[in-house]
Parts: C-alpha cells; structure tokens; sequence
C-alpha cells in the first residue's frame, strides 16, 4: 500500500465556474503517437486486426499517454470513500460504519481489491473523503455544499500521481449506489426504477423503496437538471466528486483511466454531459450486475471491456481489466515484426 500527495495546483478549483469551464477546455489526444502505434501494429507477426480490442486499448493508452510506445509500468488503483446521508432513508442493508471498517480492511489487505490489486501488480490507495463524515440527506437538501463538493474534487484532483501509467478508480461508500441512481436519473430521465438496483442486497420492496428515495430527490432537485456540477453537488456524494476529480487530473496529466461499476460511471456522468470528449481518455473496465449500469454506459458512451457479473465495488472490476491491458501492451511491444521473424507478409 502506499499514499501519494504530489499536488498538480495545490487548490484546483475555487468555484463551481472554474471547474466548469476547465471540464470545456479538457486537453485532446496525441494523434502522433496514435498513428505511430497504427504503423507498428500492422508490422507485427499477426493477420491485421487479430488482436481485436487489445489494438484497440493499446492504441488508446498510447493516444493518451502520449507515448508511441505505450507501458504499464506504474499502475495506481484509488479508492475514494465516503458516507452518505440517505442511508437514512433506509436504502441499504448495511449500515455507514461498513464504510469506515471496510476502509480498515483495505489498509489491512482483507478485501477482495487488496487481492486483485496484487494479482494485477498495482499500487492500491485507500483516500477517505471529508473524514467519512456522511453528506446531507439528499431527499430533504442538497448533498454537500459548495465549499464541500469542491473540496472533495479537489482531493480527488490531487490523488492522482504525475508518474501513474494508467489510474483506476473506485470507490466505498455505504449507500451510494442510490446517489449514482438519483444522480443517473437526473442527467438522463427515465423511470428511477430502470436506475435503481439492489445494490448491496435489497429484497424486491428495498428496490421499490429506493426509486421512491430516487423520485424524491428528483423532485427536489430537478430545477437544476441543466447543470450537470450542480446536480453531482446535490445528489451525489463525496468520493463520488473526488472520482470526477481525479478524472480530470489524469486528463491533465496524460494518464489513461480505467473505471469501474454503476458508481463510477455515474460519478464521471456529469464531465461527459458537460462535454462529449469528456470521458475520451476513460476505458470502462465491467459492465456490473447493478441494474443500470448497462444503459447508464451506454448514455455516456462508454463499452464495457469485460462482463464477469460483478458488482462489488471497490475499484474491483477496474483492477481486474488490469492484466488485459498488460498483456496487450506486451503484444504490441514485444511481438516481432514480419521482417525481424522472417515470416512472409500475405499476399
Ligand atoms: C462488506 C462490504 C464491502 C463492500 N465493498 C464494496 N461495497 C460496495 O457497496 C456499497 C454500495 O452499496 P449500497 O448502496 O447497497 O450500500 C459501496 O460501499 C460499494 O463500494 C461493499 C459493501 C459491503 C457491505
Ligand atoms: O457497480 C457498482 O459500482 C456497485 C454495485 C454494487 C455495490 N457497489 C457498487
């Protein structure tokens, strides 16, 4: 385990104006680097296009590590935590404390991430948000004031290393599968039903309870559906800012970003409503079992690279796409070309 504090700006983000307009202005992708990578793929000892999507994911890490040789050699798993005031309302079947036990397990290596980190040989960071104190309940208030929601950013926004060749985001946050629910249904409408999964458990009534929990922030906060930021303030949750906050910092960094399940993506929804580019240099690593997730995915524009029926967490899914990327880096470094095997090209 290890914990990095290397500041990118010390305090990114001082107002919800400024982190809107740096979401505008997000920096694009290394077309040079990716045209090196198109050119030395079609060498290598392989018919074109028979790696299939791993050519695809190493021309993407390269795009947007700006390397024309891309490498793995520092991956960073972080995960956020944080506590959620509508557990109140009955939403999950554990209670918060999980939340700050479960930060202890991962300091102590017992957590399913602890074991794929290792597996995946990645450095995981555990990074609590506003001490886990819990958000406002957000059926009754906005979640997190300004002040709040743009301190977790900024935390987020500082955790990613300058030196990471690939970031993996996940999270722990007892309840906040219903703040990615409310937050889905808010930036893309529909039936809170479809948004609202079992998340850790719940029986078919707990499912019903919750997009009823669901209805009502919508009822409170829709005024605010044209602002995508001020809708993640007041019905998402702090690790779920910091997980957009470290999404724009590894934009600004050249570090390419796995994410995992519904939470994640909801937690970075707002930076693709604000800009269609915004999740470009993002790969989502799983489609979770969590009801949702599929069309949440797909209303951002992101495909899953693997489907294993999962829905933990945690950062889980992100650090299992690990090995795949590594193995597709491998190919595309490592293989030889026609000429250096003296394999004949096809006719
Ligand atoms: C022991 C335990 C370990 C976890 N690891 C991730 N989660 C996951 O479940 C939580 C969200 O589900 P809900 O909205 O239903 O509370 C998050 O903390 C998430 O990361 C866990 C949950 C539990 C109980
Ligand atoms: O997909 C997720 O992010 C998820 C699913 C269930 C519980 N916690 C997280």
């Amino acid at each position: 385990m290890s914990s990095f504090s290397q500041p990118l700006l010390s305090q990114p983000f001082s107002s919800l104006t400024d982190l809107h307009d740096v979401c505008l202005t997000l920096p694009g992708p290394d077309l040079s680097a990716q045209e090196a990578i198109a050119r030395r793929e079609g060498t290598l000892t392989k018919p074109a296009g028979s790696l299939g999507q791993l050519e695809k994911l190493t021309s993407w890490l390269g795009t947007w590590q700006k390397k024309s040789l891309p490498q793995l050699s520092k991956v960073n798993i972080l995960i956020f935590a944080g506590n959620h005031g509508v557990v109140a309302q009955n939403v999950s079947p554990w209670s918060a404390e999980v939340t700050t036990q479960m930060v202890q397990n991962f300091r102590h290596g017992g957590a399913a991430i602890n074991q794929i980190a290792q597996v995946s040989q990645a450095a995981l960071s555990v990074i609590p948000v506003a001490e886990l104190t819990p958000t406002a309940d957000f059926t009754l208030a906005p979640a997190m004031t300004e002040q709040a929601f743009l301190h977790a950013v900024n935390i987020g926004y500082n955790s990613v290393p300058h030196d990471s060749s690939l970031v993996c985001l996940g999270e722990m946050g007892i309840g906040n599968t219903t703040a990615a629910a409310a937050l889905a249904a808010l930036l893309f409408g529909g039936d809170s039903l479809l948004w609202s999964g079992r998340g850790t458990g719940l029986d078919d009534d707990g499912v019903k309870r919750k997009a009823a929990v669901v209805d009502t922030a919508r009822a409170l906060h829709a005024a605010e559906s044209n602002s995508p930021l001020e809708l993640a303030r007041r019905a998402g949750g702090y690790e779920l800012a910091a997980i957009m906050g470290a999404t724009l910092a590894a934009r600004h960094l050249s570090v390419p970003v796995l994410l995992d399940g519904y939470v994640c993506t909801a937690a970075v929804a707002p930076l693709f409503k604000l800009n269609p580019q915004g999740l470009a240099h993002t790969w989502l690593a799983h489609c979770s079992a969590e009801a949702g997730h599929a069309r949440l995915a797909e209303a951002v524009g992101l495909t899953p690279l693997l489907s294993l029926d999962m829905r933990l967490g945690e950062g889980s899914g992100a650090a299992l796409a690990i090995p795949v990327l590594r193995a597709a880096v491998a190919c595309h470094t490592k293989m030889a070309t026609f000429s250096e095997a003296s394999v004949t090209k096809r006719r």
